[in-house]
């Protein structure tokens, strides 16, 4: 990983974006882009991608925008898409499948290469190109293919011991989908991952400033 500048968590969760987007202009052959093009296709304001970008140095100049090739390669870079993340699934059941379909390596660096669970039928068969592990053989696992970061979509009622068992085996991110507020040591990091959650928010802004995009 190259060395990062320290950068605001809502700066960080639209880098993901600018690069999705940027990839598609280079795709298209766009050798340039203002702020306000981005502004547009992003819902992002331009001000506000003017300060995302400011936090990686000048990366555009005035009156000539941004040189698309230039700053793709760059947010690689910053995130990491030139090598393959490795990532572990525990729990699959309804929601652990879907993520297993849905297969992450098609639009992004990242993959499922791991799932656990301790239902002897699922067990040793493989999902959607993913092998299924018993949870005796998590350590061993996360060791050997490098695994940091884990999915939680267990049963709430195990969400803390899984927690546990994933901090000890070495993981420093945990993408949460159970409704329990896991506590981890310093130095690992947990996103919660909620859809009704978002859902409400989704109808609190309809409802109170109807259709304005909320800017995330
Ligand atoms: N964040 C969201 O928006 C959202 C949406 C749906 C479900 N959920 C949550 O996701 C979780 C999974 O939901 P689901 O509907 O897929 O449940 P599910 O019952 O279909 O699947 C749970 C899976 O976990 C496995 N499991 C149970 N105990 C385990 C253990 N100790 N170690 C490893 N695996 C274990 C089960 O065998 C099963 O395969 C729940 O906590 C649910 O509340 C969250």
């Amino acid at each position: 990983m190259p060395e990062q500048p320290k950068i605001p968590r809502a700066t960080a969760k639209r880098l993901p974006i600018y690069y999705r987007y940027l990839t598609f202009l280079n795709d298209a052959g766009t050798q340039r882009i203002s702020s306000a093009e981005l502004s547009d296709a992003t819902k992002f304001d331009a001000a506000t991608i003017r300060r995302d970008f400011s936090y990686f140095g000048a990366l555009g100049k005035r009156g000539y925008g941004y040189d698309v090739e230039a700053l793709l390669e760059f947010f690689a870079n910053v995130l990491d898409q030139n090598s393959l993340i490795n990532v572990a699934l525990i729990g699959v059941g309804h929601l652990g499948q879907a993520l297993l379909n849905f297969n992450f390596h098609q639009s992004s660096n990242m993959r499922i290469a791991a799932a656990f669970d301790v239902d002897s039928e699922r067990i040793g068969h493989v999902f959607s190109g993913v092998p299924i592990y018993s949870m005796e053989d998590l350590q061993e696992q996360i060791a050997v293919q490098r695994i940091n970061i884990a999915i939680l979509t267990v049963p709430q009622e195990v969400a803390q011991e899984i927690t546990d068992q994933l901090v000890a085996a070495g993981v420093k991110g945990i993408l949460n989908f159970t409704p329990l507020r896991v506590t981890v040591p310093t130095g690992v990091r947990v996103q919660n991952v909620d859809l009704t959650n978002e859902l409400q928010t989704l109808v609190y802004f309809i409802q109170n400033y109807g259709s304005i995009t909320t800017g995330n």
